[in-house]
């Protein structure tokens, strides 16, 4: 976790930008301008709008990243809503990832893969490459990804022998930040523990053997913002996991609520925001559907350039 720790102190700035993009946020326009372009190009027009949605996706957040690379150390790409438009998608997804690592940003792949041990060995490559040895060769340009540890130890180990051989991270969900969350994660077992306190003492215990230079090892977890006291916790329940905390914004948790989940160094979480970012030039009041395609994309920009300044200052003004 050493890599992201020293991006967040180089940005004074603990929080990432989730890129979720779907054809709601994403200006009609933007697509529209790809359509001569991809209707040349394919051979099934019934491809044209995933392959318009792909290009477009990809050029969003390209102005997202241009515009915030020098305020967040990290980006985080949610591969659903790629795969939602098929393998053009996973281009996109792809393209976002290697473009953002370009940037000098860590690109934290929310993928949240878990299987049995042989599987997720498989799926483990989206952190150790493909190929053997010096050939590897890396298409997924993640420094991390998210994982379910549902399956218990034998479907993790293999995802934290990847991340450790290639100093790379995992983040494995124990508090989500869902409201049906509680079903299962607050159920409480004969020790009188809750099922997530459980999770939350095996993920530190996987991480036990990988802990780096700055205290924390490289299995992290996930720990949404909706739950401020059970984060603040689980900060002291699990002092070498470092906490990925979505639910900033537009699920409603807010910068006093994730304050207990840093330590006392200001430093053991990284607060996301998706749609609130991604999606603010939709209240920028200043969006009109007859605007051109580039100047659709510099007000997406700008108002993630200010959205993302809002929620450092705002993290900021809580940290000690
Ligand atoms: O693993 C995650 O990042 C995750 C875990 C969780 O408990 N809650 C949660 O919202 N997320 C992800 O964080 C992002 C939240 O998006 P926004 O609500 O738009 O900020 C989405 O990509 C979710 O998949």
């Amino acid at each position: 976790m050493d890599r992201l720790i020293e991006a967040i102190e180089d940005k004074q700035n603990p929080s990432v930008v989730g890129l979720d993009p779907t054809e709601a946020l994403v200006p009609a326009q933007i697509a529209a301008s790809f359509a001569e372009e991809i209707n040349e190009q394919v051979e099934d027009p019934a491809e044209a709008p995933a392959m318009q949605l792909s290009v477009a996706f990809f050029e969003f957040n390209r102005a997202i990243i241009d515009a915030v690379a020098d305020i967040v150390p990290a980006v985080k790409p949610q591969i659903a809503m790629y795969e939602a438009l098929g393998p053009a998608g996973i281009d996109a997804y792809t393209m976002t990832c290697e473009y953002a690592k370009q940037q000098g940003l860590y690109v934290l792949g929310d993928v949240k893969r878990g299987d049995i041990g042989s599987t997720a060995a498989a799926y483990a490559h989206h952190l150790s490459g493909v190929g053997l040895g010096d050939t590897a060769y890396d298409p997924w340009h993640e420094d991390a990804v998210t994982v379910n540890p549902y399956l218990g130890t034998d479907g993790i180990t293999p995802f934290v022998d990847a991340a450790t051989a290639n100093d790379k991270d995992i983040f494995v969900l124990v508090r989500t930040s869902n409201p049906s969350s509680s079903e299962l994660q607050e159920l409480e077992l004969a020790s009188g523990e809750r099922v997530y306190e459980h999770v939350a003492d095996l993920v530190e215990s996987w991480g036990a053997e990988t802990i780096g230079k700055n205290g924390y090892s490289h299995v992290g977890a996930v720990v949404g913002a909706t739950h401020p006291e059970e984060g603040k916790a689980l900060r002291a329940r699990m002092p070498h996991t470092f906490f990925l905390v979505p639910g900033y914004g537009a699920q409603g948790g807010t910068a006093q609520g994730v304050a207990g989940m840093f330590d006392r160094d200001g430093m053991g979480a990284l607060v996301n925001s998706s749609r609130g970012i991604i999606g603010a030039w939709k209240k920028s009041g200043k969006y009109s559907e007859s605007m051109s395609a580039d100047d659709a994309l510099d007000l997406v920009a700008e108002s993630a350039r200010e959205a993302a300044k809002d929620m450092r200052d705002n993290l900021r003004a809580v940290l000690p």
